[in-house]
């Protein structure tokens, strides 16, 4: 897997205020890393710092190969980007938005039509000023704006706030379309729900500093969290021998019983429940969330000394 993006012990500082602390951090092409943390963390910094708009205080960073500040502008027209907030000329339509944009990048405008129909945008709304654009419609053209001149690494900010359902889905769809062609997209975002079986990685930070790193999998076995695991009884009268066992069953109001069960006594249970199936009427195994594992990790942070 070819490294796009290496981030070597960078530190930010903007007078007293630390905003990144010695992180590394490495992205490959083809993959999809969602950079989480609270307001204040960072993670706007580090994006900043892979664009090439800001210098690392400490540290090195390099983005195909070059120092994004200084490196070659071929480099910059190959990294797309999607601030926060899109601010666009208001009285431009979109389609003079995307060429604007297009002249900045020194880019081919070309593929422009095919880009509003990538992100959604509707043919009528192309030529109408951006003014009268929904905060959604805006969000999509900012996206059509990213993917100029077919970026290698994609840097996302918070890319679906102010999308509905159905347009968020459509953004995945096109990430997982990216990904497959060997685009690097780093998505940061607070909604930790939607991220969670659409990223290949999660990088943690918090105060400035990376507290994890890894996929869900790997977090989930560093933080060892609990499997809930929710069964209901075939009968009333039915109490099977595991309800002995030393796992503490809880009975919820709906007659599930639930219990929360340590990673390494999980399969060794499930066998146990599983071994008369005619006991059960359902089977329930919640792995922890991308949510317990954030607040986890955080919790541990701020106990260390
Ligand atoms: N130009 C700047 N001058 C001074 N302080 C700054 C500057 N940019 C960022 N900071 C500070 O650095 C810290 C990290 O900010 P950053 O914007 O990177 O966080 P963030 O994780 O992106 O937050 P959010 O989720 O709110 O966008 C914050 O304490 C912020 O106030």
């Amino acid at each position: 897997m070819m490294t796009t993006v290496s981030i070597t012990g960078a530190s930010k500082r903007y007078g007293k205020v630390e905003a990144v602390k010695d992180v590394s951090l490495t992205l490959n092409e083809g993959e999809v890393v969602a950079l989480v943390g609270h307001n204040g963390a960072g993670k706007t910094t580090l994006i900043k710092l892979m664009l090439g708009l800001i210098r690392p205080s400490e540290g090195r960073v390099r983005v195909l190969g070059e120092d994004p500040a200084t490196g070659d502008f071929a480099v910059r027209q190959r990294l797309g980007y999607l601030p926060e907030s899109v601010s666009f000329h208001m009285a431009l339509t979109g389609r003079e938005t995307l060429a604007f944009y297009a002249r900045l990048k020194r880019v081919d405008i070309a593929g422009g039509a095919d880009l509003f129909e990538r992100v959604g945008l509707a043919a009528e709304a192309v030529d109408r000023p951006v003014r009268t654009y929904s905060k959604g419609m805006r969000q999509r053209l900012g996206l059509a704006q990213a993917l100029l001149g077919h970026p290698r690494v994609l840097l996302l900010d918070e890319p679906t706030s102010g999308l509905d359902p159905a347009l968020r889905r459509h953004f995945y769809d096109l990430v997982t379309e990216l990904r497959a062609g060997g685009t690097t997209v780093l998505l940061s975002s607070h909604a930790l729900t939607e991220l969670e079986d659409r990223t290949d990685r999660v990088v943690i930070v918090t105060g400035g500093s990376k507290i994890a790193d890894g996929t869900l999998a790997d977090l989930r076995g560093i933080a060892n969290l609990p499997t809930r695991v929710s069964v209901r009884l075939a009968g009333e009268g039915v109490a099977p021998d595991w309800r002995q066992d030393n796992v503490r069953w809880k009975l919820a109001p709906d007659g599930t019983m639930e219990a929360d069960v340590a990673a390494d006594r999980k399969i060794a249970l499930l066998h146990e429940i599983t071994a008369d199936p005619s006991a059960l009427s359902s089977l329930a195994i919640t792995e922890p969330t991308l949510d317990d594992l954030y607040a986890h990790f955080l919790t541990r942070e701020l106990a260390r000394p």
